[in-house]
C-alpha cells in the first residue's frame, strides 16, 4: 500500500477497530424560555435561549456484534439508566433510523449510551443522546453528511435536538429548533440540583396551559429579553442572574411543590439566579465563581433539598466526535 494511502488508512481504522466512534454530547439550560400559547399543532412558540454545559452523555457507534439482532440495537449506562427506553422509542434509537432512511438504505449499529445527564430532568438528555448517534453513525457508516443535513434530520426528531448538535448559547424560535448563535463572553458556573424523579415535558406544558387558562389572562407572544441577551454579550453574571427567566416553572412547581424549597435553598446561599431548568424538575443556579460553585454544590446536597448536586459550566461546545 502506498504511504499515503496507509496513512488515510491509519487514520480511519482505530475509531471502529478499537470500540466504535464515540460522541460526547452536552446538557443544555434554559437561561430564558418564553412560552407563546398554544399552536394548533400541539407545540407553543417560544423564544428559547439555550446554554450548553459540561454535563455529556457519551453515544459511541460500533458495527453489530450480532447480525441476528435489530438493525439497530441499544444499551445504556450510568445516571437513571434503567429509566431509559430500550426499544424503538429510545431517542437514539430512533436517530440512528432516521439519518438511515435519509441515507435510502438499511444500515447497522450497536449503541452504546454513557448518561450522566438526568433522565427527564429537563435538561434534554434524551435530545443529546439522538444528537450523538446522528454524529457517530454518519461517521462510522462514512455517510460524510454535513451538519445542515444532521440539523434537518434532528429537528423531526424533537424540538430540542438541533441545539445539541450546535451547542454554546443559542436562541431558539419556533418549536425551539430555528437557531441563532448569541454571542457570549467568559465563562459562567453552574450547580445543578438533581431531583428524584422526573418530569414529562408535554405534561408540564399541559400544566402551563391550565394554568393560564385558570388565569384568565392573555398570552403573549414571546420575545427575547434584552436585559440577557446584553448579560451574555458582556459576560456580566450578575445581570445574567438577574434575566433568568422561564415561563414553564410555574406549571413544574405546581406539579412538584418540592422545588420551591430547592430554589430558595440556594437562593439564601448567595446563588445569582435560581431556576427550573427548562420542564424540570433539575434546579439550575448560577454561581460567582467555580470555587463559589463548589461550595454551593456541596452545601445544597448537604441540605437535603435535592438528590445531589453537581458543578459545570457553559457555554461548551455541541455533539463532537471523541478521537
Ligand atoms: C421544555 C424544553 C425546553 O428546551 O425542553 P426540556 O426542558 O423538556 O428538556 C423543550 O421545549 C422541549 O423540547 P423536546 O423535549 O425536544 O420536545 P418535543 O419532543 O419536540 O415535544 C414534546 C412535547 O412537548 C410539547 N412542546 C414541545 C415544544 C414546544 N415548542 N411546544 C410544546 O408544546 C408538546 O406537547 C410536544 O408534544
Ligand atoms: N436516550 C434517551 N435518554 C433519556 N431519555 C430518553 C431517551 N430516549 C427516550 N427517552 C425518553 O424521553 C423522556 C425525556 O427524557 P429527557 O430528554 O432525558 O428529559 P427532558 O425532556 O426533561 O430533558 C424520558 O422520560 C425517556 O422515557
Amino acid at each position: 500500500m502506498p504511504a499515503a494511502n496507509r496513512h488515510v488508512g491509519e487514520i480511519r481504522t482505530p475509531s471502529t477497530a478499537l470500540g466504535g466512534v464515540t460522541v460526547r454530547v452536552p446538557a443544555k439550560v434554559n437561561l430564558q424560555l418564553a412560552v407563546g400559547p398554544l399552536r394548533e399543532d400541539g407545540y407553543h412558540d417560544l423564544v428559547n435561549v439555550f446554554h450548553a454545559v459540561s454535563l455529556f452523555d457519551e453515544v459511541t457507534a460500533t458495527e453489530p456484534a450480532d447480525p441476528g439482532a435489530g438493525p439497530i440495537t441499544v444499551k445504556v449506562l450510568g445516571e437513571s439508566a434503567d429509566e431509559v427506553p430500550l426499544g424503538e422509542d429510545n431517542l437514539a434509537v430512533r436517530a440512528a433510523k432516521a439519518l438511515a432512511a435519509a441515507a435510502g438504505r438499511t444500515y447497522r449499529a450497536d449503541l452504546l449510551i454513557r448518561k450522566t445527564i438526568p433522565v427527564a430532568g429537563g435538561m434534554a438528555g434524551g435530545s443529546a443522546d439522538a444528537a450523538g448517534a446522528l454524529v457517530a453513525c454518519n461517521e462510522l457508516w462514512g455517510l460524510g453528511l454535513p451538519r445542515e443535513d444532521l440539523m434537518e434530520i434532528a429537528a423531526d426528531l424533537g424540538s430540542d435536538v438541533p441545539f445539541a448538535l450546535l451547542g454554546g448559547t443559542a436562541i431558539g424560535t419556533g418549536r425551539g429548533e430555528r437557531l441563532t448563535p448569541l454571542e457570549t463572553s467568559g465563562t459562567f458556573h453552574w450547580v445543578f440540583a438533581l431531583a428524584e424523579g422526573g418530569l414529562s415535558t408535554p405534561r408540564v406544558y399541559g400544566e402551563c396551559d391550565r394554568l393560564r387558562a385558570a388565569a384568565e389572562a392573555g398570552v403573549p407572544e414571546p420575545a427575547a429579553s434584552e436585559p440577557l441577551l446584553a448579560a451574555l454579550r458582556t459576560g456580566d453574571a450578575e445581570a445574567l442572574g438577574r434575566a433568568l427567566a422561564n415561563d414553564l416553572q410555574p406549571a413544574a412547581l405546581s406539579l412538584r411543590p418540592d422545588l420551591a424549597r430547592t430554589l430558595d435553598a440556594g437562593r439564601a446561599l448567595g446563588a445569582l439566579g435560581a431556576i427550573v431548568s427548562g420542564s424540570g424538575p433539575t434546579c439550575a443556579f448560577l454561581a460567582r465563581s467555580g470555587e463559589h460553585a463548589a461550595e454551593l454544590a456541596t452545601r445544597l446536597a448537604d441540605s437535603g433539598v435535592c438528590r445531589s448536586a453537581v458543578t459545570a459550566v457553559g457555554p461548551v461546545e455541541g455533539a463532537a466526535l471523541v478521537p
